[in-house]
């Protein structure tokens, strides 16, 4: 193993820095050449590879985004792109490739894996999407930036005596919105995860009028529906003053929080670990408070878990 690529993939999420900076010094300091791949792998099937220096890297790990630049790729998705991105690897004499990125990036390295190319996963999305591990980089600093942001759209919406239906992003996937949801205290929350009733709800919204209860919060995941058609829904039935909040990219952007720097720093040293061990098909995760690596293969193939007891006991205190 002599020299190593790094790309990010997908929506960009806090940490990824961090993993950047953890991989690049460990490559140099264990005598590698680290080469970056700008625009994920639209940039990669293009060839736009740099070397990457240590002092490109100094100072990023409290930085949003990615210094590397990301991207969707359709052309990645074709068996065309793909050969294109092996020709560009192979090229660059490239012998291994960190990937940090979500499910859909992670299926571009298996990918790349089968056809020969030792790539290994770094779990880089807000969506908290991938089974194989118990946080991906970035979701913690969604998490916390949404839960900001419920307490500053309830004061408003007390303040008016209205309810508040904010649209978190996840994908299919529910956590920001539970995570959240609970740590703001919503009255409500909807996930993909589990089917709800919008009559039953609008039936609790009257029902918490009634006891003097004038202000609620429903905090719906994107998966789970559009805040707007709920909004207009609810307005309709009942009649209360109802507001839609899409939260949108802000939930992307932002500081990196303490727990995303670290392990995204953990993660990218054992992802350089790996492949200096001449290991490749692997993703890298977190469990049970310990730095994990997984056949790339079995990972995918697991099936997301959510927290069903939390949503349970939610659901119970505030009557849904
Ligand atoms: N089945 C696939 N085969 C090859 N490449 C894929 C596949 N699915 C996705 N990719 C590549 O990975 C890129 C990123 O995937 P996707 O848009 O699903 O984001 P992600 O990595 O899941 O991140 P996030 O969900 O956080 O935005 C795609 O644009 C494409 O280039
Ligand atoms: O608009 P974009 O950049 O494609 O991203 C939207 C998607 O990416 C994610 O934010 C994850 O990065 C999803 O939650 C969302 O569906
Ligand atoms: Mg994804």
């Amino acid at each position: 193993m002599r020299r190593i690529a790094i790309l990010t993939s997908g929506g960009d999420a806090p940490g990824m820095n961090a993993a950047i900076h953890a991989a690049v010094l460990t490559a140099k300091a264990n005598g590698l050449q680290v080469i970056g791949v700008y625009k994920g792998y639209a940039g990669l099937i293009e060839g736009r590879l740099a070397e990457i220096r240590s002092k490109q890297v100094r100072g990023i790990v409290n930085q949003g985004g990615t210094i590397l630049k990301t991207a969707r790729c359709a052309a990645m998705k074709t068996e065309e792109g793909q050969k294109q991105a092996v020709k560009v690897l192979e090229a660059f004499g490239v012998d291994g490739l960190i990937v940090i990125g979500g499910d859909g990036s992670f299926k571009g390295a298996q990918i790349l894996s089968h056809m020969g190319i030792p790539a290994i996963g770094l779990p880089g999305t807000i969506d908290n999407d991938l089974a194989y591990t118990e946080f991906t980089i970035g979701f913690d600093t969604a998490v916390n930036g949404v839960t900001d942001e419920i307490a500053k759209i309830r004061e408003t919406m007390l303040s008016h005596e209205r309810i508040g239906v904010i649209e978190v992003m996840g994908n299919k996937c529910g956590d920001i919105a539970l995570h959240a949801g609970v740590a703001g205290e919503a009255e409500y929350i909807l996930l993909p995860e589990v089917e709800f009733d919008v009559d039953a709800i609008c039936e609790s919204l009257q029902h918490r009028r009634i006891k003097g209860n004038m202000t609620s919060i429903i905090v719906i995941s994107e998966g789970a529906g559009k805040g707007e058609a709920l909004s207009n829904y609810i307005r309709a039935k009942t009649g209360f003053d109802v507001k839609a909040i899409v939260l949108g990219y802000v939930q992307r952007g932002g500081t990196p929080s303490a727990f995303d720097r670290y392990i995204a720093t953990k993660m990218g040293t054992r992802a350089v670990h790996l492949l200096m061990d001449g290991v490749g098909g692997r993703v890298v995760g977190i469990r049970q408070n310990q730095i994990v690596d997984m056949d790339i293969d079995e990972a995918l193939s697991m099936e997301n878990q959510f927290d069903q007891q939390m949503y349970d006991e939610h659901s119970v205190i505030y009557n849904y």
